[in-house]
């Protein structure tokens, strides 16, 4: 950390005070860097610049000494730790100043372009946030397309050159006709006649008092600017005209002068180094004029910058709400690039349309529907001779071929069962020696019941799945009334009256549970919704932030929350074709069963998707990288399925597993949509009205967590 060269006392606070109308940018006393505690990087340290209106300032300096970081406190996308800022005579941020906004023109390092948009698209975007009308930036594209020799306003950005693209980005920066131009590094690897061109260019409309600061690490390059400020290691070196930096050094250029300065500026360090200190770098640093240990001073400090915050928090507290309230203008510019962006990728949108339809098709074909062709073990140890009647004949022959393959084993019971322990088949019918003459007995009301005990149709079955053995139950049962009807009618009785002498023993594996089909598809049909919402979402502002495009909407005025409606109206007419043509496979083709209102169907989906948007915008927010959002997302998918109750009943689950189960968004909007379809009920229901509110509860406090993050985080 470097050493503090004064100690900033309240009387020389107040004597910084900026006030100078003629000046567009004044920087006093500027700390900044970068992380906290051990990590933290000093960049900006105690920094003063002055830019004087209509000027062009020069900002020279090696890579990396801090260039950006200053521009960004200057257009008010970092606040500074210590030290004060003004832009255009207010601090920038401040409520109504228009920095950020229309009243600055930035152009950052990176092309920062939505590589899909035309040029005319472009510009239109940046002219509805700055509110101009849409023919005014027709004339101000037409003009800056003959002026920087642009391509038609129709040529697609990823379709121009690596210099057309630059000075598209050029382009955009001067479209509002900016009282302020911020170009970050805007001539690096551009052609000599375009740089030439742009320089011509800014010392035009620099003579109509527009003030432009430039950064270049081409330091001759800034022999055209009014003052230049040579910065090293997070300092200015110098700050004057060119012409009288060149004269009090003596020298030929400003390269030899920088290197001067950079010399001298090494032999200072030095004699510093003796008394170098580490402190806190929030406290502030200049030449020790006070107190001289550090224990006095630090007190000092902090009530300085205590008593510096709050004046700022307060004056702040009020703008921060105001600057939050979306504008329309900004929310329907960020609305129309969202819809732009998706007709430009019309494959992936057709692709995300039918996505929750392929995904219910899938659900609705591989889950509830019949299980087919089981093996099952038959032991019949019924001997049938001649030609009279033989009942277990008859029952296996209407036993269902398609759900069963029949594996015949005689009079060796325990081989069947065997069969099934080892997993070769679903189960094992055996059936008794007597069984056709016992049955016609059964019938006699001579007979006692007990007296046939031993030759009824035993079955053994492995009950792992419950759906496999429903189907092998159910289709025994119903082997069974048809061969119950032939004996019967043949004896003249009415089979109503069949004794059922079929007894299911002890399974094999397992327990027998009721059927889940039913029960599974409302969870399915949200949980489609709501994680697709969340892909929808979850990447919205990594990419726009990686290429530095949020960064650009930000200095051009748009807030994170209107980013965020924005994103949320263009995905939800997304996600309203998803929900209709989900629920039209689901309810019109697959048939399931819906007994309550369509509007209630309807709705729940769409709020869940909602929620799972605003889940996305979440993740969208804490992640830096694409893969680490896209894993984010597909992450919760399973434990939120497994736990939401969407795949097995939450009767099911320990306690204190139901607890975590009843905070989670869908756990309760599932049991609602269940009541709804299966039950018939309406929103008087607590069981449904809850879901409901769960779901916009949960909505509206992810939307207000993601917007406080990407505050903090200054996105
Ligand atoms: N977001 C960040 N987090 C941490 N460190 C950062 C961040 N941005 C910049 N830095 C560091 O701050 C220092 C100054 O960076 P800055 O981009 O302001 O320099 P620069 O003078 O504009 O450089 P260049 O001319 O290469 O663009 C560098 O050491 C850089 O590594």
């Amino acid at each position: 950390m470097d050493v503090p060269d004064e100690v900033i006392t309240e009387g020389q606070l107040n004597n910084v005070t900026l006030s100078d109308a003629d000046k567009a940018v004044k920087v006093c006393g500027v700390y900044r860097g970068y992380g906290s505690g051990r990590n933290r990087i000093p960049v900006l340290r105690d920094l003063d610049m002055t830019v004087e209106t209509g000027t062009i300032y020069g900002l020279l300096g090696p890579s990396g000494c801090g260039k950006t970081t200053l521009l960004k406190c200057i257009l008010g996308r970092l606040k500074v730790t210590i030290g004060e800022v003004k832009t255009l005579g207010r601090v920038p941020g401040s409520v109504g100043h228009g920095v950020p906004g229309k009243r600055v023109g930035y152009m950052p390092q990176e092309l920062a372009l939505y590589s899909r948009f035309t040029i005319g698209e472009t510009m239109s975007y940046f002219g509805r946030l700055h509110e101009m009308k849409q023919s005014l930036v027709k004339q101000r594209t037409q003009f800056l397309i003959e002026l920087l020799s642009l391509p038609e306003e129709s040529r697609i950005i990823e379709c121009c050159s690596g210099g057309q693209q630059r000075r598209t980005s050029f382009a955009i920066a001067l479209l509002q006709e900016p009282e302020l131009l911020v170009l970050d590094e805007p001539t690096v690897g551009v052609d000599p006649l375009l740089r030439h061109k742009i320089w011509e260019h800014l010392l035009a409309i620099s003579r109509t008092h527009v003030t432009i600061i430039i950064t270049t690490h081409y330091v001759e390059e800034a022999r055209q600017a009014h003052k230049i400020g040579l910065m090293r290691n997070g300092y200015l070196l110098a700050e004057a005209p060119p012409s009288e930096l060149l004269e009090s050094y003596q020298l030929q250029s400003l390269e030899e002068v920088f290197l001067r300065l950079c010399e001298h500026d090494d032999g200072n360090q030095n004699e510093h180094d003796s008394s170098t200190r580490e402190i806190v770098p929030s406290l502030a640093k200049r030449q020790p004029s006070g107190p001289s240990s550090e224990a006095e001073r630090e007190p000092l400090f902090k009530d300085e910058i205590i008593t510096s915050s709050n004046k700022e928090s307060n004056r702040n507290c009020c703008a921060d709400l105001c600057s939050w309230w979306p504008k329309p203008h900004n929310v329907v510019a960020q609305t129309i690039k969202n819809f732009i962006m998706l007709r430009r990728n019309i494959g992936f949108l057709m692709f995300e349309f039918l996505l929750p339809a392929i995904q219910i098709t899938l659900f609705c074909v591989c889950i509830g529907r019949e299980p087919y062709n089981l093996p099952v073990a038959v032991v019949n140890n019924e001997t049938c001779m001649g030609s009279g009647f033989c009942g277990s004949a008859n029952f296996l022959h209407h036993l269902d071929n398609r759900t069963f393959h029949l594996m015949n084993y005689s009079h060796r019971y325990e081989e069947g069962v065997e069969m099934v322990k080892q997993g070769d088949a679903w189960g094992v019918i055996n059936i008794g020696e007597n069984f056709t003459y016992d049955f016609k007995h059964r019938m006699s009301p001579l007979v006692s019941n007990d007296t046939l005990e031993g030759s009824t149709i035993h079955l053994r079955l492995d009950m792992t799945n419950q759906q496999i053995t429903m189907t092998i139950q159910a289709k025994i049962m119903a082997a069974f009334q048809a061969f119950s009807s032939d004996i019967l009618t043949s004896m003249k009785l009415n089979p109503a009256i069949a004794q059922i002498p079929i007894k299911v023993e002890d399974p094999v594996y397992g327990d027998l549970n009721p059927s889940f089909t039913n029960f599974m598809a409302p969870g399915i049909i949200l949980s489609i919704t709501y994680f697709m919402a969340t892909g929808l979402t979850a990447l919205a502002f990594v990419l726009e932030r990686k290429q530095g495009l949020l960064d650009r909407s930000i200095v051009a005025g748009v807030n994170t929350i209107e980013i965020m409606i924005g994103h949320i109206l263009a995905q939800f007419f997304v996600m309203v074709v998803q929900v209709c043509l989900l629920l039209t496979v689901a309810l019109a083709i697959f048939k399931v069963p819906y007994e309550g209102s369509l509007v209630l169907v309807i709705l729940l989906p769409l709020l869940q998707g909602l929620t799972g948007m605003t889940l996305g915008l979440l993740i969208s927010a804490l992640c830096e990288e694409e893969t680490a959002a896209i894993q984010c997302s597909l992450g919760l998918v399973y434990p939120n399925m497994l736990l939401s109750g969407i795949i097995w009943p939450l009767e099911s689950m320990p306690q204190w597993l139901k607890y975590i189960s009843y905070c989670l968004p869908t756990t309760y909007a599932a049991e609602a949509m269940r009541n709804v379809l299966a039950r018939g009920w309406d929103l008087t229901y607590k069981a449904v009205w809850s879901g409901y509110v769960m779901t916009i509860g949960w909505g509206i406090g992810i939307l207000l967590l993601s917007a406080f993050i990407l505050r903090i985080k200054g996105k």
